[in-house]
C-alpha cells in the first residue's frame, strides 16, 4: 500500500484528484462504482442451506436415522419412510425458527449501521460510513469511529486510540505535516485508520482508501458486529436436553435388554419400542425454542427503542437489579434553553423564546433591553458564541431548527443569536478550541480579536469561579473578593434548586495561540447562565415502574448537585423528605473511607458532579455486592463503564460511536423509559423460556409415564414411535412458537428481579407440571384401557388423540404460570388460536382420513368417541385453572413478590 504520510497534503490531494473543500456528490457517485461500497467481508455469513443442513447435525437425527435404517431391514417399510419424513419436518421446523432468529439479528444489524461526517458539495453531511469514497473529506471529532483509511489535512489537539490496530492504548496526537518514511502504522501520526476512534480534538481528513485497501482490510472484525453468543440460559438449556437425551439413551437400552429377556416379542417390536421410549424422553424442540424466544424479545426490544447489540442482553435485562443513569437527555428532554443571566451588579436578566428557535428577546426589571447598550451582556454573549462548536440549522421545507453538536453548547449559541449581536469575522477570528472536558468540567478557545488575543471558558459555574481572580462589572474589572464570590455561590445554587443547568463564563486576555492546561486560571469572571432542561414526561412513571419491580434506580449526573437533586426528585427518583441525605457529590464522595463508601452507595440514589472513572467506581462496588447493574453512557470516557456494567446501554442520539460499540444495548430515543422497557420485554423472554420448556417437557413425561404404566401392565405399547415421533415434533412444535410470541400480562415488572442463576425448573413449579402430567397420563390410559378390546390400533388412536388435544389445552395453562385464562383473554395471542384451530384439524385428519390411517397405522374413531376424548382432554385446563386458583388465593394470597 502507498505510504501517504511522506506527501505535502497537496500532493495527497492531486493523488486522490480531490481538494478541501470536498467532493461533489456527482463525483462521490461516479467513485462509489469505481471503487466499491467501503465495506469489509463479513466474517461469518452463511447461506440458507447452511441453517438448513445444520439441523440434521444432532444426536436425535443420528438416532431416528438409524431406527429408520433397522425398520427397513425389519420390514417395516412405511414406518422407515415416515422416520425419514419426519426428520425432514423437524429440520424444517427447526430451520425455520433459526432462520428467523437469524433474520431478525441482521436488521438489527442494519440498525446500527456505522455513519460518518463527509464534506460533499460544500456541506456537511451525515452519510453511511460505506459510501466513502477516496478524495472524501470527512470531519473527525471526540468519540467518532474512523471509517476509512485518510490523511489529516486540519486539526485541533486531535488524539486517537489506535490499540485494534498497533495494540497501543494511549491515545496518539495526530499532526498534518508531511513526515519521514516510517515502517510502522503507529508512527504514521498524519494519517487516521479505518477501525480505531477518536478520543478527543478535532480534524478534517482526506480519505485515501476504503473497504479492503486500508490497514484494517485483512484483520478484518467488525466493531458494530453483532454478537450472537449462547446466552446464559441456552447453555442450562442445552444441558437440560443432553442430559435428557443421555437419559433417553439410557432407559431405551436397559428396556431393550431388560425386555429381551423378559417379553415375548420379536426383537424388531422390541427394538421399535425402545425407539419408541427413547423419541419420547428427547426433548426435541427445547434448544430451538430458546433461540426463537431470543429473537422475538430482541425484536420487541427494538420495536421499544431499545436495540440490542448482543443476545445475551435481551435475557440479563431480566435480571437487572440496579439502573445507574445519566441525567441530561435520558431523564430530561435534552432541549436546554437559557432563561436566565446573572451579571455582577444588575439586575437578573430574563430571555424568552423556545427550543433552539433564534428569536427571543432579553428582559432586566420587566423591561426588554438592547444586548449591544450593556457592556458585560455583551462579552458574554460574545464568550457564547465563540467558545462553542455547535451550530443550528434551518430547515426552511419544515421550517424547523435542527441541533449540530453539543445541547448544552446549542443552547449559547442560540442565546447568541437571540441577542442579535454582530460578530464582525473580519476582526474577530477563533484560533484554538478545547472542547469540553468532563474532567476540568469546562470548555475553552482562544480569540483574536483585533490585534489582541483572549482565552474564552465555560464551564460548570464553581469551577468557573475558582479559576478566577477579577470580576467583570458595567464601569470596571474588579477583584473578587469574598462577599462577590458568596453573592454569586447563592445564585448558582438557588438556580440549580430550580432545577437549572447553571454555567459560568469567564475571560481573560492571553499571548498563546494553543491553549495549556496550567493557563486556565486568573480569568475575568463575566456572568452565569441558567438553562432549563425539562425532565421527559414519561420517566416518573417509568421510575415508578422500577420502584415496583424492585429495581433501584441511581442518578450519575456531572451535573451541580442542586440541578441533580431538582430533577432526581421531580422525576421521583427521591421523595422530597429524603432530599437532604439522598445526595451526595464527588467531592462528598472522595472523603469517604471503604466502609462509609460501601454505605453510601447502598442508599444513596443521586450522586452528581461525577468524574467517569468513579461512575465506574461505583458501578463495580455495586456488582461486587450482588447487584446486576445496567448502566447508561455517552461519551468516550463511558466507554469501560459500559463495558464493565453487566448490561451498558449507549445513547443512540448523543452517544459517541465509541459508547456506542462499548453497549451491549443502544437506546434509539435516549429515553429512559425505554430501558424500562427493555427491562420488561427481558422479563418476558425469561417467562415464555420457561412457559415453552415446560410446555414441551409436560408431553415428554406424560408420554413416558403413559409407556412405563402400560410396559408394566404387559400390555402391548400404547403408542408407536412415528406416533410419539409426531406428537413431539409437529404438535409440540407448533404449540411452542405460538407459546414463544405470548406477551407478558403486566405481572413482570410488579414482582422482584430475577436471581442471576434462576433455574429453569424450580421446585414451586413442580405441582403445576406434576397436575398436567398426572392428568394427561391417567386420560391416555383411560382411554387406551377402554379401546382397547376394539383392537389395538384403535386404542393407539384414542390415547393419540387425547396426546395432542390435552397438549392443545395445555398450551392456554402455559400461557401464564400464575394468571387465570379468563384473566389474560382467551383469544388474546393469535398464534395459540391458530395453532388451536389448525392442530385439531391436522389431528382429526390423520386419524380418520384413510390414506394417513395406513401411513401411521390408526382406526377411524366415531365422532361421538372424538368429542368425548377431547372433552376429557380439556380437563387438564380446568385443572390447571383450579391449581392457580387454589396458588393465588389460598396458598400466596398476598402479593406475589416473586415471578412463578
Ligand atoms: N459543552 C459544554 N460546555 C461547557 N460546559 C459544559 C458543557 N457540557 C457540560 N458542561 C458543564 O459541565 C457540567 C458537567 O457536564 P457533564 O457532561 O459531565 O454531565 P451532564 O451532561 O450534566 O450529566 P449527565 O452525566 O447526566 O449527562 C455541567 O453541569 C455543565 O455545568
Ligand atoms: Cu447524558
Amino acid at each position: 500500500m502507498e505510504d501517504f504520510s511522506v506527501l505535502h497534503i497537496e500532493e495527497v490531494f492531486q493523488k486522490v484528484a480531490a481538494k478541501a473543500s470536498g467532493l461533489t456528490s456527482e463525483e462521490a457517485r461516479e467513485r462509489l462504482i469505481a471503487f466499491g461500497p467501503n465495506e469489509l467481508p463479513k466474517t461469518e455469513q452463511h447461506s440458507i442451506f447452511y441453517y438448513f443442513f445444520k439441523q440434521f447435525k444432532s444426536v436425535l437425527v443420528i438416532v431416528l436415522v438409524l431406527a429408520s435404517i433397522l425398520s427397513w431391514i425389519t420390514n417395516h417399510k412405511t414406518d422407515a419412510y415416515i422416520i425419514l419424513l419426519v426428520i425432514f419436518v423437524d429440520a424444517l421446523i427447526g430451520f425455520i425458527q433459526e432462520w428467523k432468529a437469524e433474520q431478525a439479528v441482521s436488521v438489527l444489524q442494519k440498525m446500527l449501521l456505522p455513519q460518518a461526517k463527509v464534506i460533499r458539495d460544500n456541506q456537511q453531511l451525515l452519510v453511511k460510513a460505506s459510501e466513502l469514497v477516496p478524495g472524501d473529506v470527512i470531519i473527525l471529532e471526540e468519540g467518532d469511529h474512523v471509517s476509512a483509511d485518510a490523511r489529516l489535512i486540519e486539526l485541533k489537539h486531535l488524539r486517537a486510540v489506535e490499540s485494534s490496530l498497533t495494540g497501543e492504548s494511549l491515545p496518539i496526537l495526530k499532526t498534518v505535516e508531511a513526515l519521514k518514511p516510517a515502517s510502522s502504522i503507529g508512527d504514521r501520526k498524519n494519517m487516521v485508520w479505518r477501525g480505531t476512534f477518536i478520543s478527543g480534538g478535532y480534524g478534517k481528513a482526506v480519505v485515501i482508501g476504503t473497504g479492503l485497501k486500508t490497514a484494517i482490510g485483512s484483520i478484518a472484525s467488525s466493531l458494530s458486529a453483532i454478537k450472537a453468543e449462547p446466552s446464559h440460559f441456552q447453555k442450562k438449556i442445552n444441558k437440560l436436553a443432553t442430559q435428557m437425551g443421555l437419559a433417553s439413551v439410557v432407559a431405551a437400552t436397559i428396556l431393550f435388554i431388560v425386555g429381551y429377556f423378559t417379553l415375548d416379542m420379536p426383537i424388531n417390536d422390541l427394538f421399535l419400542l425402545a425407539v419408541a421410549v427413547m423419541v419420547s424422553i428427547i426433548p426435541e424442540g427445547l434448544p430451538s425454542i430458546i433461540a426463537i424466544v431470543l429473537a422475538i424479545g430482541s425484536r420487541r426490544m427494538t420495536k421499544r427503542n431499545a436495540i440490542v447489540r448482543e443476545f445475551t442482553a435481551t435475557e440479563t435485562l431480566g435480571a437487572v437489579t440496579t439502573i445507574i443513569t445519566d441525567k441530561t437527555g435520558t431523564l430530561t428532554e435534552n432541549a436546554l434553553t437559557v432563561r436566565r443571566i446573572f451579571l455582577y451588579g444588575q439586575p437578573e436578566v430574563e430571555v424568552s423564546g423556545e427550543g433552539w428557535i433564534p428569536i427571543g428577546s432579553f428582559q432586566q426589571s420587566e423591561a426588554i433591553i438592547e444586548a449591544s447598550n450593556n457592556s458585560v451582556l455583551k462579552k458574554l454573549l460574545l464568550i457564547a458564541a465563540l467558545c462553542n462548536n455547535s451550530s443550528v440549522r434551518h430547515k426552511p421545507a419544515e421550517n424547523t431548527y435542527e441541533l449540530v453538536g453539543d445541547p448544552t453548547e446549542g443552547a449559547l449559541h442560540v442565546l447568541s443569536k437571540k441577542s442579535g449581536i454582530d460578530i464582525n469575522v473580519i476582526t474577530i477570528k477563533k484560533i484554538d478550541d478545547l472542547p469540553f472536558d468532563s474532567i476540568l468540567k469546562l470548555r475553552a478557545s482562544v480569540v483574536k480579536i483585533g490585534s489582541s488575543r483572549e482565552l474564552f471558558a465555560i464551564g460548570a459555574p464553581e469551577r468557573i469561579l475558582s479559576r478566577c481572580k477579577n470580576v467583570l462589572t458595567e464601569s470596571r474589572i474588579e477583584l473578587i473578593d469574598d462577599v462577590m464570590q458568596n453573592k454569586i455561590k447563592q445564585k448558582i445554587n438557588s438556580w440549580s434548586l430550580d432545577a437549572m443547568r447553571v454555567l459560568g463564563l469567564a475571560y481573560k486576555e492571553t499571548s498563546t495561540s494553543e491553549i495549556q492546561e496550567d493557563e486556565l486560571k486568573q480569568f475575568t469572571f463575566v456572568g452565569i447562565v441558567g438553562m432549563i432542561d425539562p425532565p421527559r414526561e414519561e420517566v416518573k412513571e417509568a421510575v415508578k415502574r422500577c420502584k415496583e419491580a424492585g429495581i433501584r434506580v441511581i442518578m450519575a449526573t456531572g451535573d451541580h448537585i442542586s440541578t441533580a437533586v431538582a430533577i432526581a426528585s421531580a422525576v421521583g427518583i427521591i421523595n422530597h423528605k429524603e432530599k437532604d441525605v439522598m445526595a451526595l457529590s464527588e467531592e462528598q464522595l472522595m472523603v469517604l473511607d471503604e466502609k462509609e463508601f460501601e454505605e453510601a452507595i447502598k442508599s444513596v440514589n443521586v450522586f452528581a458532579r461525577l468524574n467517569p472513572e468513579t461512575k465506574l467506581h461505583i458501578a463495580s462496588r455495586l456488582q461486587k455486592m450482588g447487584e446486576l447493574i445496567a448502566m447508561t453512557g455517552d461519551g468516550v470516557n463511558d466507554a469501560l463503564a459500559l463495558k464493565k456494567a453487566d448490561v451498558g446501554i449507549a445513547m443512540g442520539i448523543m452517544g459517541t460511536d465509541v459508547a456506542r460499540a462499548s453497549a451491549k444495548v443502544v437506546l434509539a430515543d435516549d429515553n429512559f423509559a425505554s430501558i424500562v422497557s427493555a427491562i420488561e420485554e427481558g422479563r418476558i423472554v425469561f417467562m415464555n423460556a420457561r412457559q415453552a420448556s415446560f410446555y414441551l417437557i409436560t408431553t415428554n413425561f406424560a408420554e413416558i409415564s403413559t409407556l412405563i404404566v402400560t410396559i408394566a401392565f404387559g400390555l402391548p405399547m400404547p403408542l408407536t414411535a412415528i406416533q410419539i415421533l409426531w406428537l413431539n415434533l409437529v404438535t409440540d412444535g407448533i404449540g411452542d412458537m405460538a407459546l414463544a410470541a405470548e406477551r407478558g400480562h403486566g405481572e413482570v415488572l410488579q414482582v422482584k428481579p430475577l436471581k442471576k442463576d434462576e433455574k429453569i425448573i424450580n421446585r414451586s413449579i413442580l405441582p403445576f407440571l406434576g397436575i398436567n402430567v398426572g392428568i394427561m397420563t391417567a386420560l391416555a390410559i383411560a382411554a387406551y384401557v377402554y379401546f382397547l378390546p376394539f383392537g389395538v390400533e384403535h386404542a393407539r388412536s384414542s390415547v393419540f388423540v387425547v396426546m395432542a388435544f390435552t397438549q392443545l389445552f395445555n398450551m392456554y395453562n402455559m400461557r401464564s404460570l400464575n394468571k387465570s385464562i379468563l384473566e389474560i383473554g382467551i383469544f388474546s395471542n393469535i398464534y395459540v388460536t391458530i395453532t388451536m384451530v389448525s392442530s385439531a384439524i391436522m389431528t382429526i385428519s390423520i386419524i380418520n382420513i384413510p390414506f394417513f390411517q395406513e401411513i401411521f397405522g390408526f382406526k377411524t374413531i366415531s365422532y361421538i368417541h372424538l368429542m368425548i376424548l377431547i372433552l376429557m382432554s380439556s380437563l387438564v385446563l380446568f385443572g390447571g385453572e383450579v391449581y392457580k386458583y387454589f396458588k393465588s388465593h389460598v396458598l400466596y394470597s398476598h402479593q406475589l413478590t416473586r415471578l412463578p
